[in-house]
């Protein structure tokens, strides 16, 4: 199973790292355009192997795709972050050129990848994918809901003062500050819905800080978060990788579900070595489905910036 991760930085390392400690991969690839930094974060990892216990090989390369060849899953991290008080969609103008060109690079290399896309604004950028390459849907997978999903279940976890493990929960809908679905109706704690243990207004309050966890994060750090994106891009590329038909919301082409059409945005879907192998629709009362139509909105008049 040989990777490639595009974009060295911040998530793009962290990606590695998560992909070969989990020690799934033969083979991870990092390429950046950036002279000698894949190289540097490539050797930088493979120094840690001894003494993480992995025997995954990743290499570096600066913009030589010809080593990314026949790779089986490819990673788009590459792009530039928001800094705080930004919006995802702020960095369409510079991310959508690097994406179309990373992304047409990688399938001339590997015809027969699986695409997972980082970049931000994350649901736009894998619409992208899909209006400017010939690879089927299921091939073409965005990053956002599987992360604002761990979100959930720490705030869910903080208000119900609970281990994270006892706590289940999904979000949907689009990657952005205003557009994240928190099925709090559907959220539970060792099965029990959480509503038997928190209040309305505590339950607005944990989707509130949901929905700007990337905004909370970026404005702490001074950029945006790195380790738990790294950690559920790893998450999609073991599933993909090893069939485990694990199912993560994530960005996908919608024809018809959830009453949507011609638009990648969150949902949930089984993933396995084909990719993205079903999109589940779970039935949304009125409130989800008003909310998931509004979403929608706003990731079409990004879209529209194209
Ligand atoms: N979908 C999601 O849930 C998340 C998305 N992101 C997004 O991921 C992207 C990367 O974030 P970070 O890693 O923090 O940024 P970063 O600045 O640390 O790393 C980006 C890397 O991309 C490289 N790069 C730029 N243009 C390139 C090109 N044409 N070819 C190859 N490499 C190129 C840069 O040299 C840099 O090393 C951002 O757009 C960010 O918004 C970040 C976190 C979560
Ligand atoms: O917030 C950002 O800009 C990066 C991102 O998508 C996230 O961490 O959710």
């Amino acid at each position: 199973m040989k990777v490639t991760v595009v974009g060295a930085g911040a998530v793009g390392a962290s990606c590695a790292e998560y992909i070969a400690i989990k020690n799934f991969a033969s083979e991870v690839v990092l390429l950046d355009i950036k002279e000698g930094f894949a190289e540097g974060k490539a050797m930088d990892l493979m120094q840690t192997a001894s003494l993480n216990g992995f025997d995954t090989k990743i290499t570096g390369v600066t913009n030589d795709y010809s080593k990314t060849a026949d790779s089986d899953i490819c990673v788009i991290t590459s792009g530039i972050p928001r800094k705080p008080g930004m919006t995802r969609e702020e960095l369409i103008g510079i991310n959508a050129g690097i994406v179309k060109d990373v992304s047409s690079n990688l399938i001339k290399n590997s015809p027969n990848t699986i695409i997972i896309v980082v970049s931000n604004p994350m649901d736009t950028m894998t619409y992208l994918v899909h209006k400017s390459t010939d690879l089927p849907k299921n091939r073409i997978i965005g990053m956002g809901g599987a992360l604002d999903s761990a979100r959930f279940k720490y705030r869910l976890a903080e208000a119900l003062e609970a281990p994270i493990s006892d706590v289940d929960g999904m979000v949907i809908g689009g990657h952005s500050d205003t557009g994240m679905v928190p099925l709090t109706r559907l959220a539970t704690r060792n099965s029990i819905p959480v509503s038997e243990f928190l209040s309305e207004d505590r339950l607005n309050q944990v989707m509130e800080e949901t929905k700007v966890g990337g905004a909370t994060l970026t404005k702490l750090l001074g950029t945006s978060a790195w380790y738990a994106p790294g950690a559920a891009v790893s998450g999609l590329v073991q599933a993909i990788a090893c069939d485990q038909k694990k199912m993560f919301p994530c960005s996908v082409l919608l024809e018809g579900e959830y009453g949507l059409n011609d638009i990648c945005i969150g949902a949930p879907v089984i993933l396995g070595r084909n990719g993205i192998e079903k999109i589940v629709e779970i039935e949304l009362n009125d409130a989800e489905k008003a909310h998931m139509q509004e979403s929608a909105e706003g990731v079409r008049k990004t879209n529209d910036l194209l």
